[in-house]
């Protein structure tokens, strides 16, 4: 085992950045590595890749497979998190039978570096599992410049972060997401990633530090982690988007703004006001004005000796802003976005997600009250929905299940039992904006096309997923809606009135461990539309029926004559009764009448889409043993809990 480090190395290793900086050279060394035995390393220009000493001389093999074949070879600097010199210790022989004269037969001390990493789970690609590989020798300097010219790669790689503030939901899902965050802190730190960790005392305390943080604060961050469930998320990103996202209110029919104009508290937008994110309004749709501003105009204040000072401006914070990301750790009680965005419910899929850089985009719904109750006064309230915002059946599940928050996740298939025995239908109006675009002529009466035609199987459905397509088709100007870019004669509104057993609006696909696919299984991350199911009064059972699809892996939940699915980028509500509770992104939002409209990747996340291709092939196999665990009928009312 004595071996000088001097004569093992090729390359410039007395300079390692140096190497970096014009053509490369690529490193060789010859090294231990742990549990497997001497290797010849190589760095490139992509990553690291290592093979056995003599390997293609002396292959071990038993009944004729070959042994080696099974260890990892080598790995990208893409899936490279961390690098560490680790001092001096053991390195451990190889744990191969026969293992050969060239694998190191027994443990040895000496110099070490870790490589840390991941790889894709073997039955589920998007769960991704934590790789460590260390290398040792003798010589301190080899092992340096090892640690030094790998670290030098890894800078390169861009879009990592480097500091991040952090949201822990100590109270998220079952109390524990305080813990869940102290499992993947050690990620963070190899990564040398800095976190400024607030955990919350109270509900709303993360929203308020995210509203009130001065942009030149955020500015020094390349990020937000929340570390809760998807009412968590919700929060921290309407208090990121109350005064720095600027756009006019949501499109609306003429009847449902002169119903606002009526209460006398209201007035149309002057056409000639220009206004960030809006065209002029089209045919049969107004446009209603935001009073809306940035929230950093200066303030004058009185100093001591009584002159008048004005505070510093608060500098723009763009949104969108594609280098500003979300990442989440799943923590809570249904975690769809997070199921959504990385594919896994799982803190260190997620945790790697993060410091690994990965970029998705996501549409944001900007969801605009306009009247709490019947008799209440116009008052536009604005909230965000990242994954869905849902009236009827869905309120009421929310509503029911706050009084049995001790119960955990459990709350929502009790209170998706008592709330799905009530069977209570409610009179409302939808109005939902039919946009023609080139693919689908008529996206949103796609209900009657796919009654003319067979409805597609969930291997014909374009899923989205990682690099998908349709996201990937980048708007003219990305967090724009679709309501303003395109022409007037392409969009018109259409109404549905009636009574509703449930009206949902869902974002994303809403996926999540009691909905396998989600409530729309081909809904996609960054597409600028929304999919607006309307459930019609029907009976009891053939709810269940709708119901049961929902939480079944390949079901169907959509396909029947009382449900309506539209496709649309803006819609309007009002409820034609007097209780009116929606639920958005898991939180009670009550509202009477509202009109909601969808921003194309309006904000960005540290995720890359699930790997939905093998997921659906696993169809043929029974995945919800995998994801969703036994299933009861409680767990089919709350697979609506999305
Ligand atoms: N310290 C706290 N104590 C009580 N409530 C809190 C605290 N911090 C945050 N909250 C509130 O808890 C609510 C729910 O949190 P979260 O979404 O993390 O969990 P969940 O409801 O169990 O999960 P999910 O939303 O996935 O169903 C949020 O609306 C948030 O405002």
């Amino acid at each position: 085992m004595e071996r000088d480090g001097d004569d093992c190395i090729s390359g410039d290793k007395s300079n390692p950045h140096a190497q970096f900086n014009g053509e490369e050279t690529p490193l060789s060394s010859t090294l231990y590595l742990d549990q497997v035995g001497e290797v010849v390393l190589t760095c490139n220009s992509d990553g690291l890749s290592w093979k056995c000493v003599e390997h293609n001389k002396d292959e071990s093999t038993c009944l004729g497979i070959k042994l080696l074949s099974k260890i990892a070879t080598d790995i990208k600097f893409s899936d490279v998190y961390a690098v560490e010199f680790i001092n001096y210790g053991m390195i451990h022989g190889s744990n191969l039978p026969n293992a050969g004269r060239y694998l190191l037969g027994h443990n040895s001390e000496m110099y070490r570096f870790t490589v840390h990493g991941f790889q894709r789970s073997k039955t589920l690609p998007s769960l991704w599992v934590l790789t460590v590989y260390t290398f040792g020798h003798e010589d301190l300097q080899t092992c340096q410049i090892w640690v030094n010219r790998l670290n030098a790669s890894l800078n390169l790689e861009v879009g990592r972060p480097k500091n991040l503030l952090v949201f822990v939901n100590p109270k998220s899902g079952k109390g524990n997401g305080y813990r869940i965050w102290e499992t993947v802190v050690p990620v963070f730190s190899r990564a040398k990633v800095n976190t400024k960790v607030i955990v919350t005392q109270r509900a709303g305390h993360a929203f308020d530090v995210m509203a009130s943080t001065s942009n030149m604060e955020l500015n020094s961050y390349d990020g937000v982690v929340t570390v809760g469930g998807d009412g968590f998320f919700n929060e921290i990103l309407n208090g990121f988007l109350k005064s720095r996202h600027k756009a006019s209110y949501p499109p609306a029919p003429s009847d449902f703004v002169c119903s606002l104009e009526c209460n006398g508290s209201f007035t149309l937008q002057d056409p000639h006001e220009t206004s960030t994110g809006t065209s002029s309004p089209i045919e049969n749709e107004s446009l209603l004005s935001s009073p809306r501003h940035n929230g950093k105009e200066p303030t004058n204040f009185r100093t001591e000796d009584d002159s008048c000072s004005t505070a510093y401006e608060d500098p723009d914070f763009l949104v969108p802003n594609e280098q500003f990301r979300f990442g989440i750790i799943p923590a809570g009680s249904t975690d769809a976005i997070v199921m959504c965005t990385t594919g896994a419910r799982d803190p260190l899929t997620s945790a790697l997600h993060i410091v690994l850089g990965k970029r998705v985009c996501l549409d944001i719904a900007q969801v605009v009250r306009w009247r709490t109750t019947s008799t209440s006064k116009v008052e536009p309230s604005v909230r965000y929905a990242a994954s869905f915002a849902g009236y009827g059946f869905y309120g009421d599940v929310i509503t029911e299940s706050e009084k049995f928050r001790w119960m955990g996740p459990r709350r929502y298939d009790y209170a998706g039992t008592k709330v799905f025995l009530k069977h209570s239908a409610y009179q409302a109006e939808v109005a939902y904006l039919e946009v023609k675009t080139e693919s689908t002529p008529e996206i949103g009466s796609r209900v009657n096309l796919l009654r003319a035609f067979p409805k597609p199987n969930i291997s014909e459905r374009v899923v989205c997923r990682v690099n998908c397509n349709i996201c990937s088709t980048k708007p003219s100007t990305c967090g724009s809606t679709a309501t303003t870019s395109l022409p007037p004669g392409e969009k018109r509104w259409q109404k549905s009135k009636g009574r509703f057993l449930s009206v949902g609006a869902a974002i994303i696909s809403c996926r999540n461990e009691k909905a396998p696919d989600g409530l729309v299984a081909d809904a996609h991350l960054s597409d600028g539309f929304l999919h607006l199911i309307l459930i019609k009064d029907c009976p009891h059972a053939f709810y269940l029926w709708h119901l049961t699809q929902l939480a079944r892996k390949g079901g169907n939940p959509l396909n029947f004559d009382f449900v309506e699915h539209h496709k649309t980028p803006a819609f309007t509500f009002t409820s034609l009764g007097k209780e009116s509770v929606w639920n958005v992104d898991g939180e009670i939002f009550k509202a009477h009448q509202l009109s909601a409209q969808v921003f194309r990747g309006l904000v960005s996340l540290f995720a890359t889409g699930p790997e939905v291709i093998r997921f659906i092939q696993f169809c043929g196999l029974d995945l919800q043993s995998t994801v969703g665990g036994r299933r009861t009928l409680g767990s089919v009312f709350g697979s609506t809990m999305l």
